[in-house]
């Protein structure tokens, strides 16, 4: 089977970068994969949301120009390719481009294409803002308190896929190559005869470019703080490492704008807790970042009980994918979730929501397109086309407002008016 031709669409441009400042024609060529399972419906019902919000903010004076590219399912059934080259080659000449989810399976088969569009594009930065709408349905009691944003690490942790299945050969030279070399090491393995065995790469370059990204985005964003999530006490040289390169990023490059909680703890040795809390309180009142860490699991219990207190995350990659969906939860669910993965320097940029294929969903026209539709709104945020962005944002809030919703949030609503993915999308264009 021949690879898939991509054409550009006659009447677009490409955005470019200069000095990482993005230029944004009137008429951008902007790439989309359509997703597996729930995907094309949704994809179905986010354009047409985006076009009408473009079109509300500009007139006819801006439109984007769409360029389908493959990648799942519908690629491997046309194209025999899950991921063409043509796809990566695609979102590298536009910049800018949005995705439907990807089905990866479980234990065995394929790796990730979501990942490995993360890894070959080196988008660094998994953003995902978690706010809530009014009238939202929610399992918390003040889910107005939720308004976090989670910067994950996106490239390394256990997804750089680093794996040997128990009883391969790759396996068993693994640990022959550990037995030899690392016998203490080999030593703590309980059963070495069974153990499949997964490696954790976590770099300073890695740690510091994402955890330099969360800081510059909270005192760009006038945010209060940023907490550093790890399990640092258990894996000390991975995610105890992310914690205090973080902590020395912060004081080395960004000293006058932020204070630290080791900041607190070096004066508190030397002058007691009063003093330590009295600086903190004075450093914090001239506007600076309050720049704290949590170990991962407590984390998952404060998000809940003290909302108020977390702010900008900055994590590793694996706690980043928990927290996504579970802090999704408090506003709403995964149907509302949106993202983008990032690369700052570079400028390329792929959009998607953090819930999945939903495949027992496909083709009902039944799920929440919001999660699509809010990573569009990063998007064009991203591109500089604030005015679509807001007015995306405010149907929205609109359209909730009035109980008219999908299913994922009419099952927990009273008096909602439940309608399809489709019908949403109606819902929000008119909302605009
Ligand atoms: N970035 C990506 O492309 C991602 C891909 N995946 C892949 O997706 C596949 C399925 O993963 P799975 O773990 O089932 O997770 P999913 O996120 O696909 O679905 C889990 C549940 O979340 C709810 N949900 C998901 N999407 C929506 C939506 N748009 N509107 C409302 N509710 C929604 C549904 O809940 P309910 O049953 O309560 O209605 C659904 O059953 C896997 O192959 C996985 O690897 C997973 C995450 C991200
Ligand atoms: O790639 C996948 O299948 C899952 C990815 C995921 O869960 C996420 O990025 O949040
Ligand atoms: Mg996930």
């Amino acid at each position: 089977m021949a690879e898939p031709t991509i054409t550009a669409p006659a009447g677009g441009a490409k955005i470019t970068i200069d000095n990482g400042v993005l230029t944004v024609p009137n008429n951008p060529i902007i790439p989309f994969i359509e997703g597996d399972g729930t995907g094309a419906d949704i994809w179905r019902a986010s354009v047409r949301v985006f076009d009408a919000a473009v079109k509300k903010a500009y007139g006819g004076e801006r439109q984007i120009h769409w360029l389908e590219i493959y990648a799942g399912e519908k690629s491997n059934n046309q194209f025999g390719s899950w991921l063409p080259e043509s796809t990566v080659q695609a979102c590298r000449d536009y910049l800018v481009s949005i995705k439907g989810p990807l089905t990866t399976p479980i234990g065995g088969g394929i790796r990730s294409l979501n990942v490995a569009l993360r890894q070959m594009l080196d988008l660094y930065v998994c953003l995902r803002p978690v706010r809530w709408f009014k009238g939202v349905p929610s399992p918390v009691k003040t889910p107005e308190k939720v308004d976090m944003v989670i910067f994950r690490e996106n490239c390394e942790d256990i997804y750089a896929g680093i794996e040997f299945e128990q009883g391969s050969d790759a396996n068993a030279k693994f640990l022959a190559l550990l037995k030899e070399n690392f016998p203490k090491e080999f030593g703590k393995i309980r059963f070495p005869e069974t153990s499949g065995i997964g490696i954790k790469p976590v770099s300073k370059d890695g740690s510091e470019r994402l955890i330099r990204a969360a800081i510059e985005y909270a005192i760009a964003n006038k945010r209060k703080s940023v907490t550093l999530v790890h399990k640092g006490n258990i894996m000390k040289f991975t995610e105890g490492a992310f914690r205090n390169w973080g902590y020395a990023l912060a004081e080395r490059d960004f000293g006058d704008q932020v204070y630290t909680w080791e900041q607190w703890e070096r004066t508190k040795a030397a002058k007691g807790e009063a003093e330590a809390n009295a600086e903190q309180k004075a450093e914090l009142a001239k506007g600076k970042v309050l720049i704290k860490d949590a170990i991962a699991d407590i984390t998952l219990q404060q998000v809940l009980t003290r909302p108020d207190e977390f702010d900008v995350i900055a994590t590793l990659n694996l706690n980043g994918d928990y927290l996504s969906d579970a802090l999704a939860a408090q506003v709403g669910g995964i149907g509302i979730a949106p993202g983008g993965n990032i690369n700052y320097g570079t400028g390329h940029a792929v959009f998607e929501a953090t819930h999945g294929t939903a495949p027992k969903y496909a083709g009902l026209d039944k799920v929440n397109p919001g999660s699509v539709i809010l990573s569009g709104e990063m998007m064009l945020r991203y591109m500089g086309w604030t005015e679509a962005a807001d007015a995306i944002i405010a149907a929205m809030d609109k359209a909730i407002g009035n109980k008219t919703v999908t299913y994922d949030f009419a099952r927990l609503m009273d008096g909602a008016k439940e309608v399809k993915c489709s019908e949403f999308a109606d819902e929000l264009i008119k909302a605009l």
